[in-house]
Formats: C-alpha cells, structure tokens, sequence
C-alpha cells in the first residue's frame, strides 16, 4: 500500500510515558502542571501534531516554532519543549487562545529531540540492527539493495529513504532525505511493532548538522561518495565532507564500510574513529580490504565480482543500470558482512545466478517498451550523477542519447554551469526544462544550464522548453529507435514545486502517457 494521505509511519500501540519523569530525567525546567499527564509521541511541526503528542518548538530560518504551540495545542498536543526564547512565544500563543499546556524548557530543544523521542518511543529497548548509508549519492540505492539482500536473507526488514518510509508492502512518501528526529524513532517503534529485524536509513548531511539521527548508534554505517552538492548549505567541500564525517563516529556508529575510490574515501578512513572496512569499485583506487570488479554492463543488468579478504568472493548481478549500481550493491553487501553475515550466506541466498532483485524507483528506471528509443527516467541532480548516468547509458546504447533536465530554484546554483557542461560534452542532443523553480526565475535557471553546456560546446544541439510535459514530447520526436533518453531529476517524485505550490507531476506516468500518444507503448 502506498499511503501519501499519511505523513508519517508511527507506533500504532504506542505505551504512555509520564510528562513529569520526562522532565526530571532530561532536567528540563517545567513551567506549569506537569502532573498525571501522559504523551505517546513527538512532532517538531504543529500541523502534524497527533493528540497526545509533546510538541518541539524550535527556531526555523523562517519563524519559531513556539509560535504555533496554540495550533499543536489544537491538534491535541499534550505539552510544548522548547529553548528560553520559544518560551515566551509559546506562552503567548497559548494564553491567547485560552490553552493551559505546560511548558518544558531546556537550552536547544533541537539538541535534546533525539534522545527525548528515543526515549518517548524507547527505541533502545530490543532495537533492530541498524544501518546507516551516507554520501553524495547511492544513498537511496544502497538502502534498497540492503532491503532487497536481506529479505533474500529471510530477514524482515525496514527502511527510510528519500523516496519513502518502508516496512513490508507498507509505504509512506518522504518529504525530507532523512526525517527529523521525532519521526525517525516513531518510525523505528512502528517497525519493531511489525517486527522488523534490521532497518536501513538514508542519512544526509542535513541531517547530522541538524540532530535528526541523535538518539541512534548505528550498527554498521556506509559511505558511497562526495561530490558536488548543496553549497548552498555548506560553504565548500571541506565542510561538506565535515558534516558526512561526523557519522563515522563512536558517538553515532559502531563500524563502517568506506568506499576509498576517491580522496574523500581515503579522507575519511582517516578521520574516522570507529573500525572501518574499506571498499574499491575503481581500477584506480588503490588497497583495499574489498574490491569490486565489473563483470558485464548491459541495459538490462550489470554483473560484478566481489573479493574480500582471505579470498572470500562472490558473484552477483543486478537488474539495474550502470557500474555505479554494481558499486552501490557491493557497498550493501560489505555492510551485511559486517553486521555478521558471512558471504558464503549471502551468496547461497541469491541463488544461481546472484540477482539482488531490486526494485528502485526513479534510479535509471526504464520505462519504455520493447520498441522506440529506451527512455530512463533518473533521480540525478548533481554533476557527478549525471557524469555516471550518461557514461553507461552510452556504453549500452547504439543510437544517440538525448538528455533532458533542468535544475533545483533555491539550491545550491554553483553547479548548474557545471551540469549543463556535462550533457553538452556527454549526450548527444540537450533538452533544457524546468525542474522545481521554487521562488526562483525558471527562465534565469534554464539560462544558467544553457550557458554552461554552450560554454563547454558551442555547437552543441540545444532546445530550450520550459513545460517539461512539453519537454518530453519534444525528446522525444528528437530520437529514434535504437537511440536513448535520460531525463534527470524527477525520478520517483509526483510534484513539481512552483512558488510555494507543489502541482501534481509524474514524470514516470507523464512520459508513459507520450510514449503510447506515440505508438510505442502499448
Ligand atoms: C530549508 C530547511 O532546511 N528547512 C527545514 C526547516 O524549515 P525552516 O527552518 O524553514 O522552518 P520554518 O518554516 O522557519 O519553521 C520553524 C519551525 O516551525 C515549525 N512550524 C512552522 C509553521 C507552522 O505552521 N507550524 C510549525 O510547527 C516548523 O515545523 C519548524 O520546525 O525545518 C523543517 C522542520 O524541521 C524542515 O522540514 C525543513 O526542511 C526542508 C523541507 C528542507 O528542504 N530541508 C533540506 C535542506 C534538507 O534537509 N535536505 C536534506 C538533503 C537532501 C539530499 O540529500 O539531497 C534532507 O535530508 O532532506
Ligand atoms: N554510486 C553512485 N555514484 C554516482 N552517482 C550515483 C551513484 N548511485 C546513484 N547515482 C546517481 O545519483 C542519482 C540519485 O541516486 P540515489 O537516490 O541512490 O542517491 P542519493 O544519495 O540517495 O540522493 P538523494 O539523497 O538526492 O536521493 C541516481 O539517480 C543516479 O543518477
């Protein structure tokens, strides 16, 4: 069941905590009656707020979240923490609407959310094994290939990424890569209601600098990647790489699998102070403890060979574009080793021909048919994505390749130049359309994209359409059997963000509906 009406997965029979003990065992200073009250969760957004729920008011860019203490209290919260200056709001917000909840204050309630929700939903009691992926991209990958390996393995298994909250056939969408605190341990008490041995959560940058994985220690934690992304949000790659590094922490994991293919891998093996297993995917990298070796690379599939130590090693295949997919799969698999599987398990669970069958959504899915040009739809939104995509694509293409894509309004702009470059010098022919404007200019986006990929080839075969349903149909007509078409960015999601308003668009859906408007699908 794909729920989008819900927001979030929680406990369905979640046991009552005492308000008071919550604030004597944090210290919290309780402002008003504490007394006989119960809560069974935590929200940091009022709107989401459940009866019986302590709300978290904390400052946002925007607003205070103690401001809306009043509209939590409607929507039944119990309670409201939150820091000294949120105090106030809350008090004010309240008395104006006549509420009387207690008030808990502690410096940074931002900070104390993980281990208060750990406690609310006591995700230490008997917790699942926990694994955590990290990097500039793969993440989501690496999650799914980790739940794809384990139910193979016979183990019930969970998992959090950007595309959805998952337990079994149970889904949520995502809003955030990773969720805030709050909801990440409810999520969890849910899972170990469904019984849910092992859980795998994507955890982005955000999420360190922002406390959202406080209150866990991950069992094994891995590393794909970092690249160009979000300097919006981190001043340069060194702070970038900073915020991932904080994972590979005592504090936040007990082991990790780093993949050492480039600097930041090397970096960060060295940087780290937990016990850390290393893993190459390229020719180039140098030692390792694991190394992963491409076997064969077609549309349909790619096969690899994985050597551990003490020649251990194992063959396998995934239904899935590119060798960077092998990569992501042999991270997870090196993940499992590490939780206590032993190859030879991991292997026999596969069967005779080794297919982690993994479904992702919106990672280079095809969704075309038997005829006309293949047509991927991809997540890729960064330059190194789109460096990764558009290389196996042209390994397994006869034909051409069109690329269509456009670029996020209000994140980071420094590499729009760079990946309007890459799909001049890699693709063949370049559709620029608009991707989420957001509050910005779409028509200043695509003009950055365009001057990046003329600046890299002035030549370049160009269209510029701003509707991407309209985008489409013109990739389309611009390629021919045997040839392929990327469109990057959309991936799995159903909106597309305009000025504050999320309007409903598949890029999946949309694209089927134009190839059978254009006979090639039935
Ligand atoms: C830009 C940014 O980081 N925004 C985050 C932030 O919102 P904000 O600071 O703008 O919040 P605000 O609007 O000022 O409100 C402050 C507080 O009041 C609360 N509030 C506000 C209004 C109201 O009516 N009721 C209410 O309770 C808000 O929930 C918030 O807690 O606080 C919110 C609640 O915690 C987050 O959901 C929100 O994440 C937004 C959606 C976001 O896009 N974040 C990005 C940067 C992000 O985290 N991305 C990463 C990486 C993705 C990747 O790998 O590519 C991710 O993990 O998703
Ligand atoms: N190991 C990899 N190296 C480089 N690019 C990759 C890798 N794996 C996936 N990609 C590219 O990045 C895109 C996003 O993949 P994925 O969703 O797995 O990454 P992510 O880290 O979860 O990103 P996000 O947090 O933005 O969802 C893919 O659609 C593909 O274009």
């Amino acid at each position: 069941m794909t729920g989008s009406a819900r927001q979030a997965l929680r406990p369905q029979h979640p046991s009552p905590r005492s308000l008071g003990g919550l604030a004597e065992a944090f210290g919290f200073d309780a402002r008003g009656d504490v007394a006989g009250l119960e809560i069974t969760g935590a929200s940091l957004a009022s709107g989401q707020v459940e009866p019986g729920d302590l709300y978290v008011g904390v400052p946002g860019r925007r607003v205070h979240g103690a401001a809306y203490a009043a509209d939590a209290a409607e929507h039944g919260a119990v309670a409201v923490l939150t820091d000294p200056a949120g105090a106030e709001l809350a008090a004010g917000s309240l008395a104006a609407a006549g509420y009387e909840l207690p008030v808990l204050v502690t410096p940074d309630a931002r900070a104390a959310l993980g281990d208060v929700a750990a406690w609310i939903h006591r995700t230490g009691e008997n917790p699942a094994t926990l694994f955590a992926v990290t990097g500039t991209n793969g993440k989501t990958s690496v999650v799914y290939l980790l739940d794809a390996l384990l139910r193979r393995l016979g183990v019930v298994s969970g998992l959090s990424s950007t595309a959805e909250r998952r337990i079994g056939d149970e889904a949520v969408t995502s809003s955030l890569t990773t969720p805030e605190a709050s909801e990440l341990h409810a999520l969890l008490a849910r899972m170990r209601e469904a019984g849910v041995r092992a859980v795998g959560v994507e955890v982005s940058a955000q999420a360190l600098s922002r406390h959202r994985v406080d209150g866990l220690v991950f069992d094994v934690v891995g590393f794909t990647n970092l690249s160009h992304d979000h300097f919006d949000d981190y001043r340069d790659f060194d702070e970038y790489f900073r915020a991932k590094l904080e994972l590979f922490q005592p504090e936040r994991a007990k082991r990790g699998v780093v993949t050492v293919d480039s600097e930041w891998g090397r970096r960060l093996v060295d940087e780290s102070r937990i016990p850390v297993t290393t893993l190459a995917t390229e020719d180039a990298a140098g030692d390792a403890d694991w190394r992963m070796t491409l076997v064969e690379e077609s549309a349909h599939f790619t096969a690899f060979r994985l050597d551990g130590p003490g020649g251990r090693t194992l063959e396998a295949r995934v239904p899935l574009l590119g060798r960077y997919m092998a990569a992501n799969a042999a991270l997870a698999i090196v993940m499992l080793v590490e939780s206590g599987f032993d190859l030879g398990q991991i292997e026999h669970a596969l069967g005779e021909h080794g297919t982690i069958d993994a479904y992702i959504p919106g990672r280079a899915e095809r969704i075309s048919g038997e005829r006309g040009p293949v047509v991927y739809i991809d997540y890729g939104h960064t330059p190194d994505a789109f460096v990764q995509t558009l290389g196996a694509i042209r390994r397994t293409t006869e034909g051409r390749i069109v690329m269509l894509f456009g670029a996020d309004g209000d994140r980071d702009t420094t590499k729009r130049a760079e990946m309007g470059a890459i799909a001049a010098r890699e693709a063949d022919v370049v559709v620029i359309t608009d991707f989420h404007p957001r509050f910005e200019d779409p028509a200043a986006i695509r003009a950055q994209l365009i001057a990046g990929a003329r600046a890299a080839v002035p030549g370049v075969e160009l269209y510029e359409v701003a509707d991407p349903r309209a985008a489409f149909r013109r990739a389309l007509e611009l390629a021919r059997e045997g040839d392929a078409i990327l469109y990057a960015g959309p991936g799995h999601e159903d909106y597309q963000e305009v000025a504050g308003q999320k309007i409903p668009y598949s890029a999946r859906e949309d694209a089927k509906n134009a190839l059978r408007e254009a006979g090639w699908l039935a």
